[in-house]
């Protein structure tokens, strides 16, 4: 639904939202509104009532990257995009996603439920916070959505509908540099410690671990295998003890499967670098729970729902969720790599005060991500994986 009359793009301020947002209140109510976005890209406004403090949220996207202003122009359709994927990924997991209340293709908002009774688990696992459910719900997440959006469940004319709807060229542009690219390079959008430069320039010398970059960067670009959510860190999750909602799918577009459970667990594993004994047995736990609820529901999914003609071949399911695993384990080594050396870093690791211990994490977060890429085919399961976080 359209939501506004207003027919040229501006932004918002705090005045214009508090009117987008009025109908949306019982009639008399008092509202007061603030900018709270701390992402990279846009502007978030919540609305609330004063009585009562209950509120919506207004996202907006502005013309460019708000990260570096308006020297980097960036499309308006990614708030539409953004909308879009929210409620595609809401019919297959409603209760992990935000419910949306009204969208503007011109003034590229999306008013949203008001999720601030929750933490950004990000922030919530830096401050020492588990999470019990996070690794059961976001498991859940990733298999029905990427399950149901993938050609292993729709009719292909409507697969390719998807396909064609979800086309965001210049979101995907910017994880093709600053995931794939820029890295491995000496490219000006990197930015890392002097302390890790003898490191960064053996990165940016290997040719066997550019080789597998490279083939990582083409399987990003040339496979559309489901609707992915395309920037899933700790960052874009809202958690309690008991609930967890996914947000700010803008980078949504059909591409590997594996991007999404990578992009994941390689933000788990930066939190888990920085933890000691029991507190990093939990994000060890999470890791190997995400992958093991993903697998099991997608199984589950592809018995249940699957329409692929070949899909009770014996050995057809392994081979998928075996080449969903190689993927997952290079996108999250590529994840790991540019959190710690390029453009936009991860706080898990840059808010470590003590600088001997965040260039040793540091470290350590580029060496466990050369090791997932390289290693992506002889590492045979997810157990594998975590032993590796646990020889630090
Ligand atoms: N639905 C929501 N409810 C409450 N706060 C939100 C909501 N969506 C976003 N926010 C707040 O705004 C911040 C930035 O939102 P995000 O969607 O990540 O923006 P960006 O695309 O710029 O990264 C979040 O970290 C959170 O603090
Ligand atoms: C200049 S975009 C950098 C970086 O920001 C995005 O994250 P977010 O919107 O959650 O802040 C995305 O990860 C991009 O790679």
């Amino acid at each position: 639904m359209t939501t506004s009359a207003i027919s040229t793009y501006e932004p918002l301020t705090e005045e214009t939202a508090i009117k987008l947002a009025a109908r949306l209140f019982p009639e008399g109510a008092i509202l007061k509104c603030q900018e709270i976005g701390d992402g990279n890209l846009n502007y978030v406004f919540r609305v609330s009532d004063s009585k009562s403090d209950k509120g919506v949220i207004i996202k907006q996207a502005l013309p460019y990257a708000k990260v570096v202003g308006e020297s980097w122009p960036l499309t308006l359709k990614r708030a539409a995009i953004e909308a879009a994927a929210l409620r595609k990924h809401s019919e297959f997991a409603a209760v992990l996603v935000p419910e949306v209340y009204g969208t503007d293709e011109t003034l590229a908002y999306t008013i949203m439920e008001d999720l601030s009774h929750l933490t950004i688990a990000r922030e919530g696992l830096i401050q020492g916070k588990n999470y019990p459910n996070l690794s059961a719900h976001i498991g859940e997440y990733l298999a029905q959505t990427l399950f149901h959006t993938s050609d292993f469940a729709l009719h292909p004319f409507e697969k390719k509908r998807l396909v064609a709807e979800f086309s965001n060229p210049e979101l995907c542009k910017i994880t093709e540099d600053l995931i794939f690219t820029d890295p491995f390079f000496d490219h000006d959008t990197n930015n890392f410690e002097p302390e890790l430069r003898q490191v960064v320039e053996a990165i940016w010398s290997n040719n066997a671990l550019k080789l597998e970059a490279a083939k990582l960067k083409r399987s990003f670009v040339t496979e559309a295998e489901a609707l992915l959510h395309g920037d899933l860190h700790t960052g874009s999750i809202f958690a309690d003890d008991n609930q967890t909602k996914v947000i700010d799918p803008e980078f949504a577009f059909y591409g590997p499967i594996g991007f999404d459970v990578g992009l994941f667990i390689a933000n788990l594993i930066a939190q888990g670098i920085t933890r000691n004994g029991e507190d990093r047995e939990a994000i060890v736990g999470h890791v190997i729970n995400t992958w093991e609820v993903f697998e099991a529901r997608f199984s589950q999914l592809w018995h249940s729902d699957g329409i692929e003609d070949f899909k009770d071949v014996p050995g057809y399911l392994e081979s998928v969720l075996d080449k969903i695993f190689r993927d997952t384990l290079g996108f999250a080594g590529c994840e790991l790599i540019r959190r710690t050396i390029g453009l936009a870093h991860v706080k898990d690791l840059d808010g470590i005060e003590e600088a001997e211990r965040r260039i040793q994490f540091k470290k350590q977060a580029l060496q466990l991500g050369e090791t997932f890429i390289i290693k992506r085919s002889e590492l045979t399961s997810i157990h594998d994986v975590t032993a590796l976080l646990e020889e630090f």
